[in-house]
């Protein structure tokens, strides 16, 4: 674990920090009674803070001053800098129910399993995934056929995180676990719990660590809980996946077609790296991270989609000149390069929602900012995407939903670090091409067979739609919509 910098360097970082603009701050705690409030109201409160102090701000919770990074040219200097390589200490709490994997760790540790990870999410290993993304796509379709049939508003944002959260847990663990396993029923609908945890105690400095949480037994109770089940669940398939490729020299003689990423990286050479728990840790780590990030990147699309029927109505024509009319034919990895104005789409889903809002990291020497502020060392880094994401600077009207801004002709001269939704560097995030073909593949499996529709009285613009800040982004009060199925003649002109 990460320990905090000596008194002495915090002093020196407050101090250093002083001129920034900051929100008003109070004794021992800092800002953080600004930022104690619901998951409802966070987002509207830190977006707040940003615009009223950004594009670089300082905050602090109890002991930790942080410095908000969030203009293109400082965000590239801080991501792509030896110097700031480190996760934020607040982390420390995010390892306890994430894992010591590659998000949190640090230093050689990271770069070890970095290396290790990485072939396992190649291109060609991810290519085979296409056929299981398609076959949750079309088991998400027909889900929301059902509701089709009876009318109701619901929310789709927990349809989008068993599709997401089967699709993980087929492509990552295991192939052949059986949808009704209760350890996995537990393990699945335990991530958003784990995740909740987390953002109520990493605005609360109080409850960050261990022992201070323990002070809240209710909620201690439960977390601990979470943690044992999802520790157990894990090992159990890592040791499974172990002992067949140990026993029958799988999984280089199964078909390569179904093997999962947990036994890529058995079989690889550079896998040989970690040992057992690290692998436990490894794999909790990725089902976390990928879980609620792509449940809402789905549900936000959809829901996006549902406001604005003409990008929905030109999606489907698009998907019907690749795929066919109605349904269409299985969705297969060479389709997706065809899909440009589908993938405009889900990238300007990605700046305007900023999917993973904030992250962080912490200054090991002082930085020297290309706007000309030097962090000093000891800091923590926030990046705050909403703001970076919504600079006029980069982005003309910033608040019109626009996908054609990602169109090759118009993203020409836009700044490299304009756009990061995942995060930039060498920690950028190892599983954004599996995601953008997860998201590209499901959208393609669900549009062609159905129409959505946003109800009476839910925004009429995207402009309206309220956010709600978990770890990633949600529509705050559900993503309700109601759906139709598409009829035949309808896609046929
Ligand atoms: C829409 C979906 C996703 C978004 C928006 C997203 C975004 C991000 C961001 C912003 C980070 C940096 C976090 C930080 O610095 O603390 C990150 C890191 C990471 N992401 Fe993703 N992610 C997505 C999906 C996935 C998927 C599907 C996987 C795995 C298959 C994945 C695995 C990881 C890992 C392992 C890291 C840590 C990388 C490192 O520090 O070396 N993510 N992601």
């Amino acid at each position: 674990l990460r320990r905090s910098p000596a008194v002495a360097e915090m002093r020196r970082a407050r101090r250093l920090t002083a001129k920034l603009p900051h929100p008003a701050e109070y004794p021992l705690l800092g800002t953080a009674t600004l930022l104690a409030c619901s998951q409802d109201e966070l987002y509207d409160r830190i977006h707040k803070v940003a615009s009223d102090y950004g594009p670089l701000t300082r905050v602090t919770l109890g002991h930790l001053t942080f410095v908000c990074v969030m203009d293109p040219r400082d965000i590239e200097a801080v991501m792509t800098s030896t110097k700031a390589q480190n996760k934020s200490l607040a982390y420390t709490v995010l390892m306890q129910v994430m894992g010591m994997g590659l998000v949190t760790l640090n230093g050689d540790e990271w770069r070890r399993h970095r290396k290790a990870i990485t072939p396992s999410l190649h291109l060609d290993i991810l290519k085979d995934f296409v056929h299981i993304f398609y076959k949750k796509g079309v088991g998400l379709a027909s889900e929301l056929e059902q509701r089709a049939d009876s009318a109701e508003v619901f929310d789709v944002t927990p349809l989008c995180g068993a599709c997401a959260n089967n699709s993980i847990c087929e492509t990552v663990m295991s192939s052949d676990l059986d949808d009704d396993d209760p350890d996995k029923r537990n393990f699945l609908s335990n991530i958003p719990k784990a995740l909740d945890h987390f953002m109520y105690r990493v605005f609360r400095p109080w409850f960050i660590s261990s022992w201070g949480y323990s002070l809240h037994p209710t909620r201690y109770r439960d977390y601990v809980k979470i943690l044992n089940d999802t520790n157990s669940f894990i090992q159990r398939i890592v040791r499974e996946k172990k002992e067949t490729v140990q026993k029958t020299g799988e999984p280089e003689s199964r078909p390569k077609r179904r093997r999962a990423f947990l036994e890529h990286v058995l079989a690889s050479a550079e896998g040989a790296a970690l040992d057992e728990n690290e692998l436990v840790e490894e794999v909790k780590t990725i089902v976390a991270v990928a879980s609620g990030s792509s449940m809402d990147a789905i549900a936000l699309t959809i829901y996006t989609l549902a406001i604005r029927q003409d990008i929905q109505e030109k999606v489907r024509d698009e998907l019907s000149g690749v795929l066919g009319e109605g349904p269409g034919r299985a969705v297969e990895h060479s389709d997706l390069a065809h899909m440009q104005y589908t993938e405009c789409v889900i990238k300007e889903v990605l700046r305007y929602f900023s999917i993973v809002p904030l992250f962080g990291r912490t200054v090991t020497e002082d930085l020297a900012l290309p706007s000309g502020f030097t962090i000093p060392r000891g800091c923590e880094v926030a990046f705050w995407l909403p703001y970076t994401h919504r600079d006029p600077k980069w982005y003309p009207e910033p608040d019109k939903f626009d996908p054609d801004r990602f169109l090759p002709e118009n993203s020409r001269g836009r700044h490299p670090f304009a756009f990061v939704p995942f995060s930039g560097g060498p920690r950028n995030c190892v599983g954004q091409r599996y995601a953008m073909m997860f998201m590209k593949t499901v959208v393609a499996a669900i549009v062609p067979r159905l129409r959505f529709e946003i109800p009476a009285g839910g925004p009429g613009r995207i402009e309206d739609v309220p956010l709600a800040l978990n770890l990633t982004i949600a529509v705050r009060g559900g993503a309700n919509i109601r759906v139709h199925r598409i009829r035949q003649q309808e896609t046929l002109g």
